[in-house]
């Protein structure tokens, strides 16, 4: 092959890092200046020069999808020599190990991994068995804690309690927990790590094998490494636990960006990075400097913002590529305004012949993406969530539409299967069985054989009083709701039911991500309007049509060109041409969460230079100045983060017409673009006309221009809130 090939499209320090001596290199530097560009090369390099065997490497990537993509990168390079070289995440590779090993990893050959619900479930049956009270030590604490101690690489031996009782109890809870798992080859992603890491502690001959084995080992994205995996390729990599004095066999490349470190909350260390140069042998630091994925607005946005912050490793960052459109900010007036704005620019794009893939809609939580997902609809527009469900998918979705569908038919089996024990209510498989039996055997629904059972006294007094409970929650729930409109009888079902309890006893950012869902359900109920009235259906009912078929429908096929939607996290390593960063609010983003504490607020910001330089050409940031937020409108001010970027790289930009007003010939700052003003073409008290509500009168107005917002009460249809600019109305 032709080496030469290997080094083109490479810069001095670039090429330098590609074609360095074997030994341990830190490849430090910011986003998009092509640390994984340069991974790949100096894999192809190590093949193709070094001469190495693709049996000799070890990559570690950030997900699945970055690993393929490497391999795909590596082949195009110099043909099919990845074959049996072990590239993957940390815990595809840990996995592969155990697989190979299960016996010296004191596992069953046919050991099962399980996931998060699994573990709860586990935790669940576990605190039964033991006689602990759930409501004082709620499940998902249980696994939250089990994990965390994993990530550390504790097992509960090595739990140093200081006889406080609490942590005392959660040890007990974890060792059960684990003797539990061994007993039934079960396997959680955290044990994989930490049971692999054992694995080759505990014997010393299979760790020298994999040592001879992978004589070069690359890391991509380390400053998002926790503990047990660091210690993992460093154990690999020495052989040992301290600081070598001496060269050792294999040789580690790390490449990463402490500016880009955003799983803290999860167990990652920044400092990962720092201790790989006290502990690895003679490691050297190559710094790039040259960012090549964006413009120079775009850039120098991103170097602005992340001054903000302290203590980092200093770096720069420059490009060549002078020229760049400005940073558009839209101010919306609430989060429907903004997702139809998003939109609208994403079909212009389109119409210019340019790919939807090449968009990217990046938000904070997962629950903004419904209101985008219902305009990307209604727009026509493709779309894909990437690394995550839609929302009508999901979990908490579909527990909480479950109640709601048996309140509107109680034959609903599949609503009954789903809800009948979430939250958990005592009610055991085998009595689950002799109902599914009994329906099957009398072609009743699930429902009905209850009620025949429970009339029969057929079943034992424990499981009869569970199940008449359930029903009678059922009933309660429709008589309470039933003269509720839709939103509220959402909120109701989704409290009285138990689930926003269940969800709200998980722990950390996965259970906030639930409650804010449920919260949006109710949102989704509130802004619903009823359609196809001719069809008779309640607004219940046709809220539930409505919700199935978007679940099934909507995202483009996997070939189909589409616009991406992801949250900010999972977007990390990946580039676009056009980007939009959307509910660039506070309290939103930065979060509510990480409000008064400086480190938590620093990982936002990082989060926010994530999302920034994964943009190539165009960046269009946009906020709310009100937003619904569980049910509410809630006033919202500008992201500090956008405060913080140069005023002269913005210009706000408005929908209509597109008209553009650079911010920097008005002076001003983002929070005077939020309150841009223009006159009213409206007045309280004034008759309007809309084509479907009817006729009503104005009760109050907000805002201004382009941005006034109409209450309006209109001839038995109620009173609604309404886009002026959109509304259609006539006078
Ligand atoms: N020397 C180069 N010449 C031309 N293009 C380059 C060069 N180096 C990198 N690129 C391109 O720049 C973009 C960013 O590269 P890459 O994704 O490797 O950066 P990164 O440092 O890994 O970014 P991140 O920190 O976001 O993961 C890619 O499109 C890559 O192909
Ligand atoms: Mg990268």
């Amino acid at each position: 092959m032709d080496v030469t090939e290997l080094l083109d499209g490479l810069n001095d320090k670039q090429r330098e890092a590609v074609s360095a001596p074997k030994k341990n290199l830190l490849i430090l530097a910011g986003a998009g200046s092509g640390k994984t560009r340069v991974l790949v090369h100096r894999i192809a390099w190590l093949l193709a020069v070094e001469r190495l065997s693709s049996h000799n490497i070890l990559a570690v990537t950030f997900t699945n999808k970055a690993a393929k993509e490497m391999q795909y990168r590596i082949s195009a390079l110099i043909g099919n020599a990845e074959q049996g070289m072990w590239i993957g995440t940390f815990h595809g590779l840990a996995h592969r190990l155990l697989r190979t090993h299960a016996i010296e990893a004191k596992l069953p050959k046919t050991f099962q991994v399980i996931d998060s619900d699994d573990q709860i479930r586990m935790v669940k049956r576990i605190l039964k068995a033991m006689n602990i009270d759930e409501k004082q030590w709620p499940a998902k604490q249980g696994v939250w804690y089990i994990n965390n101690k994993k990530d550390e690489g504790l097992r509960p031996s090595e739990i140093e309690t200081y006889n406080n009782p609490i942590e005392q109890q959660w040890k007990q809870i974890y060792t059960a927990y684990q003797e539990s798992c061994d007993r039934a080859g079960l396997v959680d992603f955290a044990e994989l790590l930490i049971r692999s890491y054992e694995l080759w502690k505990n014997n010393p001959a299979l760790l020298r094998h994999y040592q001879s084995r992978f004589n070069q080992i690359l890391v991509d994205e380390f400053q998002d490494t926790n503990h047990i995996q660091y210690a993992w390729i460093k154990l690999l990599a020495t052989g040992k636990t301290d600081k070598p004095d001496e060269p050792t066999h294999s040789n580690v490349m790390i490449v990463g960006d402490d500016d880009q470190s955003i799983y803290g909350w999860r167990g990652a260390q920044i400092e990962n990075i720092r201790r790989f140069t006290r502990d690895y042998f003679e490691a050297v630091v190559i710094r790039l400097e040259q960012n090549y994925r964006s413009t120079h607005p775009i850039l120098t946005a991103a170097n602005t913002l992340i001054a903000n912050n302290s203590d980092r490793m200093g770096k720069n960052l420059w490009t060549d590529n002078e020229k760049g459109e400005l940073i558009s900010v839209y101010s919306a007036f609430n989060e429907l305004d903004e997702a139809r704005f998003v939109v609208e620019k994403i079909k212009r794009w389109k119409e210019s012949g340019k790919a939807l893939a090449q968009v990217a809609v990046l938000y904070r939580n997962n629950s903004q993406s419904r209101v985008i997902e219902e305009a990307m609809l209604q727009g026509n527009v493709p779309y894909r969530i990437y690394g995550g469900m839609r929302f009508f998918d999901r979990q908490e979705i579909k527990d909480a539409l479950a109640y709601l569908r048996l309140l509107a038919n109680r034959d609903d089996d599949a609503a009954f299967e789903r809800v009948i024990n979430t939250p958990t209510r005592g009610m055991g498989e085998r009595t689950l069985d002799t109902l599914r039996q009994y329906a099957r055997s009398e072609s009743k629904t699930l429902w009905q054989s209850v009620l025949e059972i429970l009339e029969n006294k057929s079943l034992s007094g424990r499981s009869a009083g569970a199940m008449q409970r359930f029903i009678e929650l059922i009933e309660a729930l429709d008589k309470e709701t039933m003269h509720l409109p839709l939103h509220l009888q959402t909120e109701y079902v989704i409290k009285h039911s138990g689930l926003f309890e269940y969800y709200k006893q998980e722990q950390g950012e996965k259970a906030q991500a639930r409650i804010d869902n449920l919260e949006e359900l109710v949102n989704a109920a509130k802004e619903y309007v009823v359609l196809n009235e001719e069809l008779e259906m309640t607004p219940l009912q046709s809220f539930l049509s409505h919700a199935s078929l978007e679940a099934g429908e909507g995202q483009a096929d996997a070939h189909q060109d589409a616009a991406q939607m992801m949250t900010l996290h999972s977007a990390k390593g990946l580039e676009f041409e056009q980007v939009f960063m959307v509910g660039m609010e506070e309290g939103m983003f930065p979060s509510q969460m990480s409000a008064g504490e400086t480190s938590r607020l620093e990982e936002e910001r990082r989060l926010a230079y994530v999302g920034i330089t994964r943009a190539r050409q165009k960046l269009t940031l946009s906020f709310t100045e009100s937003r619904r937020l569980y049910g509410q409108e809630v006033r919202h001010r500008p992201s500090r983060f956008i405060g913080e970027l140069p005023e002269n790289l913005l210009e706000e930009v408005r929908l209509r017409g597109a008209i553009t007003t650079p911010a920097s010939n008005s002076s001003s700052s983002s929070h005077k673009i939020a309150s841009q003003l223009r006159e009213s073409d409206y007045s309280l008290g004034q008759r309007v006309k809309h084509h479907k509500f009817g006729e009503g009168t104005i009760i109050n107005i907000e805002g201004e221009g382009e941005h006034t917002r109409l209450q309006i009460a209109f001839q038995g249809q109620g009173i609604k809130w309404l886009v002026a600019s959109y509304a259609k109305l006539t006078t």
